[in-house]
């Protein structure tokens, strides 16, 4: 007990509006203090005093707060989004950041075909004009959405919940989704096309429902808005900057395309004189700000969501819905947790290296997933499935929808058409140094409609030459050696190198000189290089023929070479123009970049 007589609960601080519905879970056995208004300083410093912290999208959760926030467990977030929450302080510091991933879709569905209705049928600009005392019939005239086609840019949670409503107005309904569920789309009778020109060319609505993440950042800019039809109108009820806002302006300006609307922008709220502001003011925007969610139903939901997250962190229990948490139980800590690192790594490094973004085939794979020596007998392989998926999906998701865990990992797999066949290989590790490992085989799922025996490269992320990889190479074994994950086989090639950082990879003729063009022009683009590995071949398949392919014409040309795979981890980023140059008449017949 207190002097005061109060007895010593844990405190909670709640600096935004969330609803009571959630609230009221916690009082009994938590203070609850609700302070809407405080400045940064102010939080800063009273954090001290707080066991948990619940936001929305307002509150800048910076890793000095964190930091200040001595007794802080978790931060939790009444909504999706996380990008106001520094994940990796919070993580470093141990402290679990939870949010709702399923309570809004609803709301910010909805609120998407608000706006398609609403910049059909100039909803915004007629209500001004009348209020404003005018009375402007002819001027605001609109169009029908009965018949069109919705193009839907990211076929997950809200994309579907809008293609659903979507194909209840009429609508044709068409997407652009490199890893959508093919299934589901077709129950809700939305075609996949297979490029995104196709979706910018066929919309007349274009919707943008991906998450904020390096690949979509400015991912709808002045290009892609070029290739639209110019009585088009898009709608961004996802995230800001998804969408390049001067391009967009510019487009309207130029009557490239005929409206938008925007409920999310770059910095919110805008900044006077910037693009955002500049975008509102035009008259063929509908603007909203940052409404998506903001409904009674959809704030309840999110608010006894995470206060229930809340009520478990504290009382020692794992949270359902956990952005950064553990996939893995204390008692398996020890053992399994380099492991753990490593199957999340070769996941990340499948869908990376493999099968990367813009290529038509889906992540839609049954996978081999293989436990090999001392790591075949352990209790449970749970937390290694769950990195497995996390780490699949990791390259193409939002920090925010990953919320994989031994408890929802089999269902998360099942939602996204991965197949994954765990067995156990009790026999001895050859290689000296480690007693266990793992390897991780794809086999194309012969459902899947695009399945093939050849992977068609992506143009943007991968150079290559004409000649594939057979989808038999698509194999990745790995180890761990005082607790640090290597990678001992990538494809056809024996290898070892760490997986981390960003990494270079370079399948080439294994003829001298190679390493030098390679350092070359990494130099020349002022990137260093921290490491090389060179991985000879494993063995080759008997339809693997030594003869070598002119990079001109594609026809084999009478001299044998074999190939290796060159492996550089690299200071920064490389440039796809750098990848590019590198494929060709030096004899490096593919090369990718990977950051893992
Ligand atoms: N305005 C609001 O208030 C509000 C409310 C809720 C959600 N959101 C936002 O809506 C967006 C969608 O949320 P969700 O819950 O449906 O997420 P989700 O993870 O369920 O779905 C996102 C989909 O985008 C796809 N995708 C990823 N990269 C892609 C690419 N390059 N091209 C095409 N598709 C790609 C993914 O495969 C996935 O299917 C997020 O940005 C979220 O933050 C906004
Ligand atoms: O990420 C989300 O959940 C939405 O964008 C809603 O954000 P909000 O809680 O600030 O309305």
């Amino acid at each position: 007990m207190h002097q005061d007589g109060k007895s010593a609960r844990p405190k909670v601080l709640i600096p935004e509006k969330v609803s009571p519905d959630g609230l009221r879970l916690l009082q009994a056995a938590l203070q609850v203090d609700e302070r809407k208004g405080l400045s940064a300083e102010e939080l800063l410093n009273i954090i001290s005093e707080y066991d948990a912290l619940i936001v929305r999208s307002e509150t800048k959760v910076t890793a000095s707060l964190l930091s200040a926030g001595k007794k802080l467990r978790v931060v939790a977030r009444a909504g999706v989004g996380v990008d106001n929450v520094d994940l990796e302080a919070a993580t470093k510091l141990g402290i679990i950041v939870v949010n709702s991933p399923q309570g809004n879709i609803n709301a910010a569905a909805e609120h998407t075909i608000a706006l398609l209705m609403a910049t059909a049928r100039n909803v915004g600009a007629a209500c001004a004009s009348l209020k404003a005392g005018k009375w402007e019939r002819s001027k605001l005239v609109g169009v029908e959405v009965k018949g069109k086609t919705l193009g839907i840019l990211g076929l997950g949670k809200v994309g579907l919940t809008v293609a659903r409503a979507a194909g209840g107005l009429g609508m044709d309904l068409v997407a652009y989704d490199p890893y959508a569920n093919p299934s589901l789309a077709a129950s809700a009778n939305v075609e996949i096309v297979p490029t995104m020109d196709e979706l910018l060319a066929q919309a007349d609505f274009l919707t943008i429902h991906t998450p904020m993440i390096a690949s979509t950042k400015g991912i709808i800019g002045a290009t892609e808005l070029g290739k639209m039809k110019p009585t088009a109108r898009i709608l961004n009820v996802a995230r800001g900057g998804i969408i390049d806002e001067t391009a967009l302006l510019s487009a309207l300006e130029a009557g490239k395309i005929a409206g938008a609307a925007v409920d999310v922008f770059t910095s919110e709220p805008p900044q006077p004189g910037d693009a955002a502001s500049r975008l509102i003011e035009h008259p063929n925007v509908v603007a909203t700000p940052h409404l998506g969610a903001s409904t009674v139903e959809a704030q309840e939901n999110v608010s006894i969501d995470v206060c229930t997250q809340v009520l478990h962190i504290l009382s020692g229990q794992l949270p359902r819905s956990a952005v950064n948490a553990p996939i893995i139980l204390p008692e398996e800590y020890r053992t399994l947790r380099p492991f753990v690192t490593l199957l999340e790594k070769m996941g990340s490094l499948y869908t990376q290296h493999f099968s990367p973004s813009n290529t038509a085939r889906r992540l839609r794979t049954s996978f081999d997933l293989i436990y090999e020596g001392s790591l075949a007998s352990t209790n449970t392989t749970k937390p290694l499935f769950a990195a497995l998926v996390k780490g699949l999906l990791s390259p193409i998701t939002s920090a925010d929808s990953l919320n994989i865990n031994i408890v929802n990992a089999e269902l998360v797999a099942k939602e996204r058409g991965i197949l994954v066949n765990e067995s156990r290989s009790r026999d001895k590790v050859e290689q000296e140094g480690y007693s266990a490992s793992v390897t991780l085989r794809a086999r194309l799922d012969p459902r899947s409609p695009s399945a093939s025996r050849t992977q068609r490269p992506d143009p943007m992320l991968t150079a290559t030459t004409g000649r594939r990889r057979a989808v038999d190479d698509q194999v990745i074994t790995g180890f761990v050696s005082n607790n640090t994950p290597y990678i001992s086989r990538l494809g056809r090639f024996s290898t070892s190198f760490v997986p981390e950082g960003t990494l270079l990879i370079c399948r080439n003729y294994d003829e001298p000189g190679k390493i030098g063009v390679v350092g070359g022009r990494l130099g020349k683009a002022g990137v260093n290089i921290r490491f090389m590995s060179v991985a000879p071949i494993d063995n080759l398949g008997e339809d693997e023929s030594l003869a070598k392919v002119d990079s001109v014409t594609g026809n084999g040309v009478a001299r044998a070479a074999k190939e290796a795979l060159m492996i550089l981890g690299v200071d920064r980023a490389v440039e796809g123009e750098v990848t590019r140059s590198l494929v060709g008449d030096e004899g490096v017949l593919e090369a990718s970049v990977v950051v893992l």
